[in-house]
């Protein structure tokens, strides 16, 4: 490997006297040692300088945090010029971390867990043995029993109840009692187990699995074999909910659990896909309970950095909303295949600016299309000490900075639909109107609650959609023309099979947020903004977060009547319909 020297910019003095550097205050990269996911599933990789072990974090590449320096108050990173080969110096983990799985794979994948004290929760073993048998798993296209997926589910709640008790229970750092310990039998560790692969006799598909070679501890007994089938996924699923689960996911306690999870290779996210087989090797998707499908979403919500959605039905047993095999997304279109091109538009469309924080509309040069001004014509921002300001006539994009802006994304005062959602959401069920949406805590006027995705679909092609998928369409259509002859591309927003918490909206007559088209990562002017949610008053905690759905429409329009049902809002001057 040619030697790649790291430069520091660090301005701490001890610089100069590190051992191990040279004259320019650079030290040789020996390459990726380790990494480490944290709570959000975020991944830092740790860069051996042979003399001073650092962490670098490839997305941040500036920080650096010291593993056997700090200063003199414990703090230890310090911010430096970005590897020059990083991708391939992760490439090169990545690669070598394949290999030792593959080795493993072909010993034992077996993982055994115990509770017990004095054990760890999970070691680089358990989580390369993980992915180990995910692999495996898909290469060998293997059925697991309903057998093992019970149990699997039973032991899967059973350790989510523990990590709940533990983070509860205000601890930190260590489990004292309970603990769980996951180790691989290839070293020796764990109980004898095997893995569900080599013991589902029933299935026609397990006999045709000769990839899989027999480990050295043969002689187990079915029910191990299936308790281990749990165990592995419980091993594999605690990390997940270390990372991914909204309540204790977040918490102090899964961070420190993340940084336990150093070695780990790559990301922790290893649930099983498949969770019921029939013999006939039919596969049948169990429903998601509730806590699923709220882990599943907040995996998502963790990943885009935005606040958590919960589930709450106080009215009657319904678990979860209807929503079959809906994908929670975010923050971002999807594309229907024919318009996969827009998703990739050129950066090279956008306006940039080259102001700090954008304070003035007139001096920042991305604002030069927009046509938001004040009376006296002059460029103004949609927003004031990040809250909308409602000052955007019908029909004028809001143009946010984007990308290619060398403003700060932390500090830019118009950055506000583009940021991570910080407002707690449930959905919740309403006594009329299905499921709802409401905000965990006080949303102030302004407040910018997120914005609406789905899919991207030609109008065209909307009508072609399935019955039940008009209740989840929004139209894009506040920069259209009203021109007749108007043929420019029309596009709505399909959130039946995906979105987010926003296809949850109700209507009401009297509505607490307002929608308005903004623009950042889509180019302006081709009627394809995103919609953003703003509340139109003071909102209380808990409230149902409702929008009108027609606003344009007169409150007597006899053929909206007609076409709408019957409006259960219940607001006082109610016009009585909906669509
Ligand atoms: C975008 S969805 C809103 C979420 C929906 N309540 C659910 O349970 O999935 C729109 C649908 O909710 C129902 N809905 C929303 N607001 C309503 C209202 N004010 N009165 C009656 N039904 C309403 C209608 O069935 C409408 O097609």
């Amino acid at each position: 490997m040619s030697e790649l020297w790291q430069r520091s910019s660090s301005p701490v003095e001890t610089w100069s006297d590190a051992e191990g550097g040279n004259e320019h205050g650079e030290w040789p990269v020996g390459g990726v040692i380790g990494e480490e996911v944290d709570c959000f599933g975020n991944v830092k990789y740790e860069v051996n300088t042979t003399s001073r072990p650092c962490i670098l974090v490839p997305h941040l590449v500036k920080q650096v945090e010291w593993l056997k320096w700090s200063r003199e108050d414990g703090s230890n990173t310090t911010w430096m010029d970005g590897l020059a080969d990083t991708p391939n110096l992760i490439n090169r983990w990545k690669r070598e971390q394949r290999k030792k799985r593959a080795i493993l794979a072909e010993e034992s994948v077996d993982i055994g867990i115990t509770w017990g004290p004095d054990t760890m929760i999970h070691n680089e073993n358990t989580e390369l043995g993980a992915q180990a048998f995910e692999e495996k798993k898909r290469k060998s296209k293997e059925r697991i029993s309903r057998a093992a997926v019970a149990l699997w589910d039973s032991e899967i709640e059973a350790v989510g109840r523990r990590v709940e008790e533990f983070a509860r229970s205000g601890s930190h750092g260590h489990l004292s009692t309970h603990r769980l310990r996951a180790s691989t039998i290839g070293k020796g560790k764990a109980s004898p187990v095997v893995t569900p692969i080599r013991t589902r006799r029933h299935s026609p598909a397990m006999s045709s699995s000769t990839r899989i070679k027999p480990s050295s501890t043969t002689t187990v007994a079915s029910y191990d074999s299936r308790r281990n089938a749990a165990s592995f996924s419980s091993s594999s699923t605690l990390a997940a909910m270390m990372s991914e689960s909204p309540s204790a996911g977040r918490s102090a306690f899964a961070r420190d659990i993340s940084t336990r999870m150093k070695n780990f290779s790559g990301s922790s996210s290893v649930v099983p896909q498949v969770r019921a087989v029939a013999t006939t090797n039919t596969y049948i998707k169990k429903p998601p309970t509730r806590s699923s499908l709220e882990k599943a979403w907040n995996k998502v919500t963790g990943k885009a950095y935005a606040a958590t959605v919960e589930i709450v039905n106080d009215i009657d047993d319904e678990q979860i909303p209807p929503v079959g095999q809906f994908k929670y997304v975010e923050n971002k279109y999807m594309y229907d295949d024919d318009l996969k091109d827009i998703a990739t538009a050129d950066i090279g469309h956008f306006l940039m600016c080259d102001c700090h924080e954008c304070t003035d509309a007139s001096e920042c040069h991305c604002q030069v299309v927009s046509d938001l001004t004040d009376p006296s014509g002059k460029k103004i921002f949609a927003y004031k000490e990040g809250l909308f300001t409602f000052n955007v006539p019908s029909g004028v994009e809001v143009i946010e900075c984007n990308n290619r802006c060398n403003c700060d994304v932390f500090t830019c005062k118009n950055r506000v639909a583009q940021k991570p959602r910080d407002v707690p959401i449930e959905v919740f069920k309403t006594r009329n109107t299905g499921w709802g949406a409401r905000a965990v805590v006080p949303v102030e006027a302004g407040k910018v609650l997120g914005i609406y995705t789905g899919t991207l679909t030609r109008r065209e092609d909307v009508e072609n959609l399935p019955e039940s998928h008009m209740g989840y369409l929004f139209d894009l259509d506040c920069t259209e023309s009203e021109d007749d002859n108007d043929t420019g591309d029309k596009y709505s927003v399909d959130s039946y099979e995906c979105g987010n918490w926003t296809r949850f909206i109700n209507h009401s007559c009297n509505p607490n947020l307002s929608v308005y088209a903004v623009v950042y990562d889509t180019v302006r002017g081709m009627n394809i903004p995103y919609l953003a949610f703003a509340a139109i008053k003071d909102i209380p905690a808990r409230a149902e977060l409702t929008i009108n759905y027609y606003p344009a429409a007169e409150m007597d329009d006899d053929t909206l009547m007609q076409k709408g049902s019957q409006c259960m809002c219940g607001s006082p001057g109610c016009r009585g319909w909906v669509i």
